[in-house]
């Protein structure tokens, strides 16, 4: 099978745009930071359903990492990503941070995005700046690789409300499409940083899943309060597991529902299992009173 072709730079992506639109074709992107993994995989299959080209973009953003988290160790293996989308994506996008943010080397800056207040709340505690950051490189890309359509992952559902945000007030010229979440056997959600878990802590993990059906199943009768504490309690049998929040939201605000919602809600639960932090996200047709 064909492997993709890897551009580094901005004016091979360029160069690729115009041709494209030479030939009347069509653009898919997946913004990812590698290390992929069949949930990727569902991105970029679903992008070939899309368009007549996929490009894959592959950069570990240091804007959307704090201080002490893991944008050191991230994992980084563009050679077995690039054999992974053999067959699959027609390009690869993998740029160093130079050409991402040329300001650093003396060239024009890039304009930084904010996410607002949802950017405080959620993942946005923990990890101030990340959605500014995410938003950032995702306006970037965006503007070198100008796509017809865009694909990202629902686990991250606040970066989805936030990019959906973005492309909607800045009448981006893009279709966004949102694919489901892709699960090991167990329910775990597949992740890049599946790969920090020790064999004990990756046994532990399933608690994400569990807490989510959980939820779901008191959301066949019970109300915001009752769904919301179905989930956290399911976290009591596994000790190695620190919640950090579990919530629901309104998809259409991502703000906290109140006890007497009713309504489509999107849960939310993010946790630590040893010193990884893991994500996961549910969403539920309707809540009852
Ligand atoms: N299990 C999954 N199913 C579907 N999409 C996914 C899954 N995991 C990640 N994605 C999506 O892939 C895109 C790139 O994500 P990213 O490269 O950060 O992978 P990740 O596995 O989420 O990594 P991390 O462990 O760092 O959160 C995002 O849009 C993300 O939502
Ligand atoms: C969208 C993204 C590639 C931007 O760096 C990242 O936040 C991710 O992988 O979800
Ligand atoms: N998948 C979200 C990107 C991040 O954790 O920085």
């Amino acid at each position: 099978m064909t492997q993709p072709v890897v551009l580094h730079t901005v004016a091979e992506v360029h160069a690729l745009r115009e041709q494209l639109r030479t030939d009347g074709k069509t653009l898919a992107c997946v913004p990812t930071m590698g290390a992929l993994h069949e949930g990727h995989v569902a991105l970029v299959s679903r992008g070939r359903e899309l368009a007549d080209v996929v490009i894959v973009s592959i950069f570990v953003n240091p804007l959307q990492f704090g201080v002490g988290e893991d944008f050191d160790r991230y994992p980084r293996t563009l050679d077995a990503d690039v054999a992974a989308l053999a067959g699959k994506a027609e390009y690869v996008f993998a740029p160093d941070v130079d050409e991402m943010y040329p300001d650093r080397v003396g060239g024009a800056p890039v304009p930084p995005q904010h996410a607002g207040p949802v950017g405080e709340t959620f993942e946005g505690v923990s990890r101030p700046g990340h959605f500014d950051g995410m938003l950032t490189v995702v306006a970037r890309l965006f503007d070198i690789v100008q796509p017809d359509v865009a694909i990202f992952g629902q686990k991250d559902a606040q970066q989805v409300f936030l990019v959906r945000q973005m492309v909607q007030t800045q009448q981006l010229p893009l279709q966004l499409e949102i694919v489901p979440t892709i699960r090991e056997q167990d329910g775990l959600a597949l992740s890049s940083r599946n790969r920090y878990l020790s064999e004990e802590e990756r046994a532990a993990a399933v608690a994400l899943p569990h807490a989510l059906l959980a939820a779901a199943r008191e959301a066949e009768q019970g109300g915001a309060a009752a769904v919301r504490e179905a989930g956290i309690r399911t976290l009591d049998h596994y000790p190695l597991v620190r919640l950090e929040y579990l919530d629901l939201v309104d998809p259409t605000t991502f703000q906290s529902v109140s006890d007497n919602y009713q309504g489509p809600v999107t849960v939310v639960i993010a946790a630590k299992v040893g010193t990884t932090r893991l994500l996961d996200t549910e969403n539920l047709e309707r809540l009852h009173a």
